[in-house]
């Protein structure tokens, strides 16, 4: 790799891009913000959602808040781990293939039984899988090693109780002995009541939420999935399944980011294009806010005439008090507030910032809060693999911050560069190359060019390919930062 930068900067803590034709001051007005500084500013206007009950159905990937304790022990009583006899092991403990032990069946108990008569000496009771060990039984045989009660040998299983009901009665022979608590579940042996169940802080995935209803849990205390509204503006979108005009699109950006942000966790919800009108985006959105924690947006980030997104949101922030940008000193650099920059700059508690990031696909961004609550707001660049790379480095860490995770990242490995000719970068931006990443070589295939509206070549890619700011050249066979995507 020919590289005045450390490899491996994409995971590192927050660096200055200290690049770029403008200046060297990160997130300086002229300068460009670097991708560690970006997230970093994201990251730190976002709090986790206030915890709710949900019922345990809805709770799947959600935070628990509260440690929960056992409160009915697992198993709650003594129960038969197979389908089988309960007996007295002192009645079995000569049996033996030519000389069984025969005992009368005093009745059935099956999974749910209530009261159950209790088997004295000489007697065995008829028992299910689950049902309740009853008194005087002190362990469990197996029907197999019985005659299943019809004197004609060993059984493989028991009649049917409507077939035969006389099951329920007569002998039974058993052809071996069993230890006390033989094929017997004991009461709390898999929890006691009083021990903790889950610590706050779990995530909730299928095996928790089996517990939590093992111990009738109904409802848990856990931060919310985010609701996540996922907005595309352009006036040349059309949506899926629609006629086609001249010089018009599909939108895909809409559909690509509504189902990423489901994958990272999110309640995520789809709001077809909008055009490239200020007054109909701005409607769009305060419509919207009522139900976004986390608002996205794609395109009109740029410098264009027609570019929505900045110029609505621009407006929207000179309303808000402090809103004072005298002079944006060059193209694509004008800056909105909320909270303060990495550069210390102060910026007004409401409204988007729009900036430059150190970064490619991806330079164009906007971040910063909106409405009456301070809605988090992302405004990524339209073009789709643009807006699709900012989604996975910018959004979903955020969203899963908002669920309150503290793994908010995608995992990232190190992987040898497999490419025929050498990888160019851009000096000074961090390059995200879609890749595709083979976990048993442990190598890294660049798939399509860097070209931004690669779409098809997107989809054929499991991760992206780092190239460090410092790095314009990348040799085959370097290793190389791979951020494995899901
Ligand atoms: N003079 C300059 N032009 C551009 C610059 C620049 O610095 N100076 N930056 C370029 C970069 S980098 C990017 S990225 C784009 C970002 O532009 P916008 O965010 O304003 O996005 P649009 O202009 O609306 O669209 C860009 C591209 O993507 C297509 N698009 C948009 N939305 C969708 C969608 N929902 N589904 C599919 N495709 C979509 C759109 O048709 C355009 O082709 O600006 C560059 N220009
Ligand atoms: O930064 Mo743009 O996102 O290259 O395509």
């Amino acid at each position: 790799m020919s590289s005045t930068a450390a490899p491996g900067t994409g995971s590192g803590p927050a660096t200055p891009a200290g690049d770029g034709p403008a200046g060297q001051v990160p997130g300086g007005r002229r300068g460009l913000w670097s991708v560690d500084d970006h997230l970093a500013d994201v990251l730190g206007a976002i709090q986790p959602l206030d915890p709710i009950d949900l019922p345990l159905s809805d709770a799947l990937g959600c935070v628990l808040v509260q440690d929960v304790t056992v409160t009915v022990a697992l198993p709650p009583f003594d129960n038969s781990s197979m389908d089988g006899y309960a007996v007295r092991v002192a009645d079995i403990a000569r049996a033996g293939e030519d000389a069984p032990a025969v005992l009368t069946v005093v009745g059935d108990i099956a999974a749910g039984s209530g009261e159950a008569r209790t088997v004295g000496p000489g007697q065995a009771a008829r028992i299910m899988t689950g049902a309740p060990l009853p008194p005087g039984a002190e362990a469990v045989v197996p029907v197999e090693w019985t005659d299943g009660g019809t004197g004609g040998g060993p059984a493989t299983a028991m009649r049917p109780a409507g077939a035969a009901p006389q099951g329920a009665t007569g002998e039974v022979r058993v052809y071996r002995p069993a230890a006390p608590g033989a094929h017997v579940r004991g009461r709390g042996s898999d929890a006691r009541a009083g021990d903790l169940a889950l610590p706050a802080g779990t995530v909730l995935g299928p095996p928790q939420i089996g517990l939590l209803a093992a111990i009738g849990r109904g409802t848990v205390r856990v931060r919310p999935r985010p609701r996540v509204v996922v907005l595309s503006t352009g006036s040349e979108l059309v949506q899926p399944g629609e006629k086609l005009g001249a010089g018009r699109i599909y939108d895909s950006n809409s559909f690509a980011l509504t189902a990423a942000a489901r994958e990272a966790g999110a309640i995520a919800y789809r709001v077809g294009a909008v055009t490239d009108d200020a007054d109909e985006l701005r409607a769009t959105i305060e419509d919207q806010l009522i139900r976004a924690d986390l608002l996205v947006t794609t395109g009109g980030v740029s410098v264009g005439a027609y570019d929505v997104v900045k110029e609505a949101l621009s407006a929207a922030a000179e309303d808000e008090p402090g809103a004072d940008e005298p002079g944006a000193e060059e193209p694509g650099d004008e800056e909105r507030g909320g909270g303060v920059g990495p550069g210390g700059r102060p910026r007004p508690a409401g409204g988007v910032d729009f900036r430059r990031l150190a970064m490619q696909p991806g330079k164009p961004q906007g971040f910063g809060t909106i409405g009456p609550d301070r809605t988090p707001l992302l405004a990524l660049p339209g073009n789709p693999v643009s807006s699709y790379v900012s989604f996975e480095l910018f959004v979903r860490p955020a969203i899963r911050a908002l669920m309150g995770l503290e793994d908010v990242h995608r995992p990232r490995v190190r992987a040898e560069l497999r490419t025929d000719e050498a990888l160019t970068s851009p000096e000074g931006r961090r390059q995200f190359l879609r890749g595709a990443y083979d976990a048993e070589k442990g190598t890294v295939a660049p798939v399509g060019g860097s070209g931004s509206h690669l779409v098809a070549a997107l989809a054929r890619a499991n991760a992206l390919i780092v190239v460090p700011e410092g790095t314009t050249t990348v040799e085959p066979g370097t290793e190389t930062e791979v951020v494995l995507l899901g």
